[in-house]
């Protein structure tokens, strides 16, 4: 699907002018909006003009990210992004003021990750987001990611990083050492059953090869490595072993998916209200299922997504189950990269991309996107390339890791992946290739293969016709979905009564979200709805959309009035 990208080549801007920028309606609150960043990207798109500060004009029954609106108008409908953008919060962005510039540039979904930090400082984050949400009028997502039961070394105490020289003579070991006597050139591991499970010759990659040892001893829970590829070591470091070229996977393998500090962590989660929990490392279907009826148990009606991440070899044979379960997938390019030959990375993204708009699921293509910008203000060309092709395989979102938690340069990286999505959906649409009879039924009973049909004709009526868009009043989201699977050329008002749906389809692929009641009667939701829009100048008369709805199988096809 990824294909080659043949489309025409402008230096100029890609956002037009054609809709004024007019602010919305006349704050209730002043909140003051950071100054927008300025791009390396920049001659190619300008940043984000978020228009005057406002709240979510709740009176009024219509509630939509205050950023997402600025962005339509600034881009015009068509050409508004639809790629959704997943920032990791860490030590550089954990701030009241960091997330808000984040939210201004772009965020959809903020990413906390329980591996690092205590609980206490998650806390803190997902109350601030929450806090902007509600005092800003953004409708930021916020996604629990889980530690899982990975090998890693410890925290190396008080140094950030410590240095392996080669031919050095390491030990890693099981035993706890208090800080001050812990010996020169040791590691501590979190894994008990780590010097069992290794044999003399075998090699042990810290992240995925960054630094390599060989295993030349064992001394009860000690194991003494040379060093053979020489390096830094982080703190919680993930290690992997290998022997004669293949992952060993001898009792470790035996590991929970998730582990009991996790669960832990899920409870945290769950009364925090988060509205995603990644889950690492897993390896099949049942955990997906497990942890989806101790949420339901936990807190009945709970609306919390579970995202499966892709990063253990063991995923991979059971792909398609583990997608079918989950509410969407994460390709944790990481952690697959120590499980499986780099070389094969790119094919897991592509099959998974696949599979997921196949299975009506979204996912995220994460880790090392724009690694250099860790360091660097501007991104390598190879990065850039990199981000292009999840674009143009049509991910539904792209994800900060390091750039944003810890990185020199979170609100840079943000806008490129922000000009980067929209240079290369532009380039699709130019692209008349799509054709939806690839995508298979995915519905379980008639009424439901229906409502599937009714979503692919509105989107090839949409792209056939040069609608602006697709409006969907939907009460579970799932109309929404079967439309985002098709990736229309013109973005999908997705109308959904609760916050937290509107929060869960922040993640999809081309859906805007609002949060509107609405009632049975469609004609009164048509009316309402665009008069709440022209009000807010998000909409004109003339405009040409598509409607459709969960509860009645039509489709309409309407010039604003
Ligand atoms: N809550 C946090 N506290 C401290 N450091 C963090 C936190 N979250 C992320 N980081 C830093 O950002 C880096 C990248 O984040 P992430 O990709 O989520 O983790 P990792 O690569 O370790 O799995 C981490 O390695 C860590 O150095
Ligand atoms: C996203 C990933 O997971 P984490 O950052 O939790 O290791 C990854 O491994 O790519
Ligand atoms: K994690
Ligand atoms: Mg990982």
């Amino acid at each position: 699907m990824s294909g080659s990208l043949r489309c025409s080549i402008s230096l100029s801007p890609l956002h037009s002018n054609e809709f004024p920028r007019i602010p919305v309606t006349k704050p209730r609150i002043h909140v003051p909006v950071p100054k927008p960043m300025t791009v390396a990207l920049s001659k190619v798109v300008s940043p984000l003009r978020v228009a005057a500060p406002g709240v979510m004009i709740e009176a009024a029954g219509l509630e939509v990210d205050r950023v997402t609106e600025a962005e339509l108008k600034e881009n015009g409908f068509r050409s508004t992004r639809k790629t959704k953008i997943v920032c990791t919060i860490g030590p550089r962005t954990c701030e009241f003021e960091e997330i808000e510039a984040l939210t201004v540039g772009g965020m959809n979904v903020a990413r906390v990750n329980m591996c690092h930090g205590t609980r206490e400082w998650h806390r803190d984050v997902i109350r601030r987001v929450r806090q902007l949400n509600e005092e800003k009028g953004f409708a930021v997502a916020v996604m629990m990611d889980t530690e899982g039961s990975e090998i890693h070394m410890d925290d190396l105490n008080d140094v950030e990083s410590t240095k392996a020289e080669d031919g050095q003579i390491w030990t890693f070991t099981v035993r706890a050492f208090d800080q001050p006597s812990r010996p020169e050139r040791t590691i501590t591991v979190n894994y008990d059953g780590f010097a069992e499970d290794v044999k003399v010759g075998d090699e042990l990659l810290v992240d995925g090869g960054m630094v390599t040892f060989v295993v030349i001893e064992k001394i009860g829970p000690d194991v003494i490595c040379r060093c053979t590829d020489p390096g830094l070591l982080l703190p919680r470091a993930n290690l992997t072993f290998w022997r004669n070229g293949s992952l060993v996977r001898e009792r470790n393998a035996m590991l929970p998916t998730i582990s009991s500090k996790d669960w832990l962590d899920i409870d945290f989660g769950i009364e925090e209200g988060v509205d995603f929990i990644a889950v690492s490392f897993v390896k099949s279907a049942e955990v997906i299922k497990t942890l989806k009826s101790y949420i339901i148990d936990r807190s009945p009606g709970s609306q919390i997504g579970i995202i499966a991440k892709i990063e253990s070899i063991d995923s991979l044979k059971n792909l398609e189950e583990i997608i079918q379960v989950s509410d969407g997938t994460m390709v944790a390019r990481g952690d697959l990269g120590a499980q499986i030959p780099l070389e094969q990375v790119p094919l897991v993204q592509h099959e998974v991309i696949q599979l997921c708009r196949q299975l009506n699921k979204p996912v995220i293509v994460a880790s090392q996107l724009l690694e250099s910008m860790i360091e660097y203000p501007i991104p390598t060309r190879a990065e850039v390339a990199d981000v292009s092709e999840a674009v143009g395989q049509q991910a539904d979102a792209l994800m900060l890791s390091s750039e944003s938690a810890m990185g020199q340069y979170p609100e840079k990286a943000l806008a490129v992946l922000r000009s980067v999505s929209l240079r290369i959906e532009k380039c699709r649409r130019e692209e008349t290739h799509w054709d939806v009879t690839d995508l298979r039924i995915v519905s379980s009973s008639k009424l439901d293969e229906i409502s599937e049909e009714i979503c692919n004709t509105t989107s090839r009526m949409a792209n056939k016709l040069k609608a602006d868009a697709i409006f969907v009043y939907t009460k579970t989201g799932q109309t929404a979905s079967l439309l985002s699977r098709n990736r229309p050329d013109c973005p999908i008002f997705a109308f959904a009564p609760s916050t937290s749906i509107q929060r869960c389809l922040n993640l999809k692929w081309g859906l805007i979200p609002f949060r509107l009641d609405f009632s049975d009667d469609m004609e009164s939701n048509l009316n309402r709805t665009f008069s709440l829009l022209k009000a807010r100048a998000m909409m004109k008369s003339g405009d040409l959309i598509i409607v459709v709805s969960d509860a009645m199988q039509s489709i309409q096809a309407i010039k604003v009035p």
